[in-house]
């Protein structure tokens, strides 16, 4: 019997980790599962958060990118993945910053990707592993980054263009995805994290009065399955968070969230599902705990 697959599309380097790390290590340990993991930039206008490592960022060196696709290498092998994919080859698309920022308008900005150019990239990994699940952000990219934003899109027009056997066959055969899941966080996590934060020297919730500030989190009932990977999941996400250095230093939120609000914190990722049949759900939510159910 051949694997089942599971395709996620993500933004940046890291991404693969914070959002979906957990997930992504359960699945690798099950040997009927294949995981294609899909990475739209590298991630070179991040911020370098070791100052020994400054002079990569954008504004000096400019060498980041390189520098986080083998941060990124040593993540994915943390968490188990093997099989890995930049859209369109690595470095085709550049990280465009955060919304409204210059590097934006970059050339290779992939916030100025054409949607079906990018998209047809991704119809040929798709056609060609062929996935029974596809994984990518919800349309505000989870947090409004442009990126994020841009991956939804790409993602999922890329999903409807490979299931139509009339668009390029010379991209393979056409396949259709079961089903489509967005990532997101319960409101509940959120209000959790935002009190654990609160006066901390790395608090990614300053900004905000209150968690109704906040561009993310879902209502319980918005939700459709959890992944609660087990305990050696979540060492697997401590070691792939700290492979990716330069974005989450030691004393950050990330890197003290499982010791301020325990394992579970970084264990459980949260799915909704936004196209496919339900399958079945358990607990007090009905949430299903298996994104291939
Ligand atoms: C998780 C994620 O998407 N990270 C992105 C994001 O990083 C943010 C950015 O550096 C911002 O300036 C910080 O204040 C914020 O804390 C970071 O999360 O955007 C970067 C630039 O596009 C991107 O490289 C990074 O992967
Ligand atoms: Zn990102």
């Amino acid at each position: 019997m051949s694997a089942r697959g599971i395709l996620f599309v993500h933004a940046h380097p890291d991404d693969e980790t914070v959002s979906t790390g957990s997930t992504l290590a359960h699945y690798a340990a099950r040997p009927d599962v294949h995981l294609t993991v899909v990475t739209c930039t590298l991630g070179e206008e991040g911020e370098v958060r070791v100052p020994h490592l400054a002079q990569l960022a954008a504004g000096e060196a400019d060498q980041l990118g390189g520098y986080r696709y083998w941060e990124y290498r040593r993540a994915v092998a943390a968490l188990g993945v093997t099989d890995t994919h930049f859209l369109g080859g690595v470095g085709r698309w550049r990280d465009s910053g955060m919304m409204g920022l210059p590097s934006n308008d970059h050339p290779r900005a992939f916030w100025g990707a054409d949607v079906d150019e990018a998209a047809a990239d991704l119809v040929a990994v798709l056609r060609d592993r062929r996935p029974e699940v596809l994984v990518t952000y919800d349309p505000d990219g989870f947090y409004g980054h442009p990126d994020h934003i841009q991956a939804h899109r790409v993602a999922m027009r890329a999903a409807d263009l490979a299931a139509d056997p009339a668009w390029r066959p010379d991209l393979g055969e056409a396949h259709e995805v079961r089903k489509i899941y967005w990532t997101t966080v319960p409101r509940s996590v959120v209000e959790a994290q935002f009190a654990a934060f609160a006066g901390a020297s790395d608090n990614p919730f300053a900004d905000a009065a209150s968690v109704d500030d906040l561009p993310f989190g879902s209502a319980d009932d918005e939700i459709h399955a959890c992944i609660t990977a087990g305990p050696h999941a979540a060492e697997q996400k401590r070691e792939a968070m700290a492979a990716h250095a330069t974005q989450i230093a030691p004393g950050d939120w990330l890197d003290v969230l499982g010791d301020k609000l325990g394992d579970g914190a970084i264990a459980a990722e949260y799915y909704i599902l936004a196209r496919g049949e339900r399958g079945p759900g358990e607990g007090p939510n009905a949430w299903e705990s298996d994104l291939l159910a």
